[in-house]
């Protein structure tokens, strides 16, 4: 097929015929990167919030947008790229390695997001990221003024298009915090939103600089490549330096940044379980070549049409530029179909894939079997769009199938597409415009065909290997949705095993904070007050994710990182409350638990201090009775930043039980005397230390009540305990002890427990006497024996009435033989108050 051979030498080329627009073309630029600009830093502040709008959402369309400036600037030289690309010589290899040629700036760029990923904090990286985008609106202003102005030269061109790639490549940043806030579910979905947003704004860099650009066939010189040989060499040497690169990075730098090292261990350990490692490389790998694959083959065909347009067709360059500008923006427009079929669930990804891809195909025999310029760039329409949507969702199950810990983490995996992406590009372009230049039409479309086909392949593998993972990980979620009724899983997709829908908490709202996400106080709240009372689950201890609906806005919760293990098998997980950052000085407390049965439970979550709006909601982890290494959390260094942290946090079994103790006795009176001045019908009563008794653990786990029990053997007659004892209105009924359990010696466990009504009544004896409307009973907080039934111990008052409301002390004697651990009945004293 020498016939369709390109002679690129007797093209005659248009001289210049004027200097750009500077005037409208630099305001344009600046006007769209700065509406961009602006609304990616708001994102970043976290001042946008929307109800309704899921962060996760927000983030996506942070990463979209950065896409699409990214693309307008790459792709607002394309048309003057063409130009200078033949002027440099060395044939059609030539022009594709001119236009491929910001690759070698976006693999620079790439490698300096990967290492500034890693050795900055999670807080640095929030501020820094603002800068590639400051940086690429500013370059957007440089370049628009350089075509604008004139003349530039090759070097010039050259050298931006390098920039450009740089920039995108240092904006990578982004894409990887874009992906970290994304859950699995949504990874696809946020792959085709970037790259709809990239197709787009390719589609809109030609169409503007066609029209405010400079005219092609400027003032270049300096051919800068002398043979299609060098080229290929060239083209080849940067994509094996672009697969050099990968294997670098992502087996050399750890995935997280700087603190967040260890924190994910869990979770990796999790979604190891859950998807085994060969299979993880293979689809990893599988992604990877079904992504390079479709890049390559979408750049290589907008290179081509663009070639073949120009030397078959004779279009112009302006022509071209609008041409293949409305293909781009086509795949924005398929990009969108795609994601809006994925919502409404109409379509699989898989059936989405399959469809794309025989329209890709139908695309190359459109161009094997036609001759007219339209079908050429009918076939661009069909293959660029399809194959940019079938490379995203490759990117998305890449990313699905990450793991945190291993060499697959989601930075590392998109480190590795994009540098196959610019690999891609480099290789593919050159390729592509080579095989056409000659074997002409059918050599290009057989080409075509033939990698279409390679990729379908590569789709079944992976879906093969997906589905070998998802009945692994499937067989942990049956069990737990027989076990635990995933309610809300049909909706919601395989990736929950729960959802938990949670009302607003009036005083609280969940934010971004320096330790993730954390919950801040809306109003002011009082010292003591109860903030509200917290739920928790009962889950068993398997990897899962957790949904939690927070009023309109989702949160993805993870079991491993979320919930700590109450007993074995078991694991406890709050809902809101799961975003309580530590702090060394808490402003809150949790309450004992009060109640709770086989699936949920709650505590109260009160206030330590007087809290201000804008305030963060922190608890002191080492007063909960976990060990956070065992639960997979680590908090070393504690970031809390009070004056009197502890640097280190690691649970409260590593503290002499004394001084937790201290510390728990010196917190649970703040709530408690909050309660009692809000609710002055609530009696309190200090028992005081009693080293003859102790609490029994609820058998059950429906039992609330922790039964008092005998600390050791008492032989009949023995002193058992003294304790305080007062009187009570009956009417009232609200009783709440403080009843301190000895655990060792020196050492006492302050314990509040609230009387409900049916237990006063058992612990408290009829005081006679005193009339009036008042029915008042003594408490003394032990089960006395009812009416005729022989009580194991005798109750006697010992100190002197000073009044009947007064608090007395009373003495417990044994009358049988009671054993360690037994809890006992007392009898009554004859109580009369004249
Ligand atoms: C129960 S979660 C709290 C919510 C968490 N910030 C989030 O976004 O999901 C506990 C995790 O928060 C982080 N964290 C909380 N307080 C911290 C502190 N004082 N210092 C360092 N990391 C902390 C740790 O990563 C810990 O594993």
């Amino acid at each position: 097929m020498r016939a369709d051979r390109l002679d690129l030498d007797s093209l005659d080329h248009p001289g210049p015929e004027k200097g750009g627009n500077t005037a409208v073309a630099v305001p344009m630029v600046v006007i769209i990167s700065s509406v961009v600009l602006a609304f990616e830093v708001l994102v970043l502040m976290h001042s946008v919030t929307i109800r309704g709008v899921s962060s996760s959402w927000a983030y996506q369309l942070l990463g979209a947008g950065v896409a699409l400036v990214a693309a307008m600037q790459y792709s607002f030289v394309i048309p003057m790229s063409y130009d200078l690309s033949r002027s440099a010589g060395g044939g059609a290899a030539a022009s594709g390695f001119f236009i491929g040629s910001n690759g070698i700036g976006l693999m620079v760029g790439i490698c300096f997001s990967r290492l500034a990923w890693h050795v900055m904090s999670p807080s640095q990286i929030h501020a820094a990221i603002v800068l590639p985008v400051i940086a690429n609106a500013g370059l957007g202003v440089a370049l628009a003024s350089l075509l604008a102005s004139g003349t530039p030269t090759q070097l010039e061109l050259l050298g931006l298009r390098i920039a450009m790639g740089l920039f995108e490549g240092a904006g990578q940043m982004i894409h990887f915090l874009v992906r970290q806030k994304t859950p699995a579910h949504e990874q696809v979905r946020a792959a085709v939103l970037e790259y709809s947003a990239y197709a787009l704004g390719m589609g809109l860099g030609p169409l503007l600089s066609s029209k405010f650009g400079a005219e092609p066939g400027m003032g270049y010189n300096t051919p800068l490549l002398p043979s299609t040989a060098a080229v290929s060499a060239v083209s080849a040497a940067v994509a094996f330096l672009g697969v050099c690169m990968a294997a670098v990075l992502v087996l050399a730098i750890p995935s997280s940044p700087k603190d967040f090292g260890r924190e994910n261990a869990s979770e990796a350990g999790a979604q190891d379980a859950a998807f085994h490692r060969g299979n993880r490389a293979a689809v990893v790998f599988l992604c990877l070549v079904l992504f390079s694959l479709c890049f390559g083959v979408a750049s290589s065909v907008e290179a081509t049409t663009a070639l073949l347009l120009e030397v078959d067709g004779g279009w112009g360059y302006h022509a071209i530029g609008r041409g293949i500008g409305a293909v781009l923006a086509g795949t924005a427009v398929t990009g969108a179909g795609l994601m809006a079929i994925q919502e409404s669930g109409l379509v699989d990804d898989a059936v989405a894939t399959w469809i794309m891809l025989m329209v890709a195909a139908a695309g190359a025999v459109l161009l094997l079997r036609t001759h007219g310029m339209s079908a050429a760039l009918a076939a661009d329409f069909l293959i660029y769009p399809a194959l940019v949507c079938v490379a995203s969702v490759g990117e998305g199950t890449a990313i699905e199938a990450s793991s945190p810990m291993s060499v697959f983490s989601q930075p590392n995996i998109l480190v590795m597409s994009s540098l196959a992406d610019a690999a891609a590009r480099a290789f593919f372009t050159p390729l592509g415009r080579y095989i056409f230049d000659e074997g002409g039409r059918t050599g290009y479309a057989y080409m075509l065909l033939m990698i279409v086909a390679v990729i379908a392949l590569a789709d079944v593998l992976i879906r093969l290997l997906r589905g070998m993972a998802s009945s692994e990980i499937s067989y942990g979620y049956d069990k737990l949705h027989v076990k635990l009724g995933a309610q809300g899983q049909a909706e919601k997709g395989p990736d929950f095993i729960k959802v938990f829908d949670v009302p607003l908490i009036e005083k609280v709202e969940v934010r971004d904070k320096d330790c993730g996400k954390g919950l801040v106080a809306t109003q002011p709240i009082r010292q003591g007050e109860l903030i509200f009372r917290a739920k928790f689950h009962i889950l068993p201890d398997l990897p899962g994710k957790v949904l939690l609906q927070y009023g309109s806005v989702e949160y993805v919760l993870d079991v491993f990182g979320h919930s700590s293990l109450l007993r074995p098998n078991i694991r406890e997980m709050g809902e809101v409350d799961s975003f309580t950052n530590h702090s060394c000085e808490p402003n809150i407390f949790y309450t004992s638990t009060q109640f709770w049965n086989e699936s949920i439970g709650d505590y109260g979550v009160y206030a330590l201090k007087n809290i201000s709006p804008g305030t963060e909601l922190t608890a002191d982890y080492e007063l909960f009775d976990i060990d956070l290494q065992t639960v997979g959390m680590d908090l070393s260094p504690c970031k809390c930043g009070s004056s009197t942290c502890r640097g280190s946090i690691r649970g409260c079994k590593y503290w002499p039980l004394e001084v937790l103790l201290r510390r728990l006795a010196e917190v649970e009176p703040i709530p408690r005397a909050y309660l009692l001045e809000q609710h002055p019908t609530v009696q309190f009563l200090d028992f005081g230390k009693s080293t003859g008794l102790g609490a029994a653990a609820p058998s059950e786990l429906e039992k609330r009540r922790w039964p008092i029990t005998a600390a050791c053997d008492f032989e009949p007659g023995a002193v058992i305990c003294e304790g305080k004892s007062c009187v009570f209105d009956c009417h009232i009924c609200h009783m709440v002890v403080n009843f301190p359990v000895q655990l060792g010696p020196e050492c006492w466990l302050p314990r509040t427990v609230v009387f409900a009504k049916e237990d006063l009544l058992k612990a408290s004896a009829p005081v006679n006497g005193v009339g009036g409307q008042r029915e008042e009973r003594r408490f003394f907080g032990l089960d006395l024996a009812a009416n005729g039934q022989e009580a194991d111990a005798e109750i006697r008052m010992i100190s002197p009435t000073e009044g009947h409301e007064a608090t007395e002390t009373f003495q417990v004697r044994s009358r049988v033989q009671i054993r360690a651990g037994q809890a006992f009945t007392c009898s009554a004293p004859c109580l009369h108050i004249s």
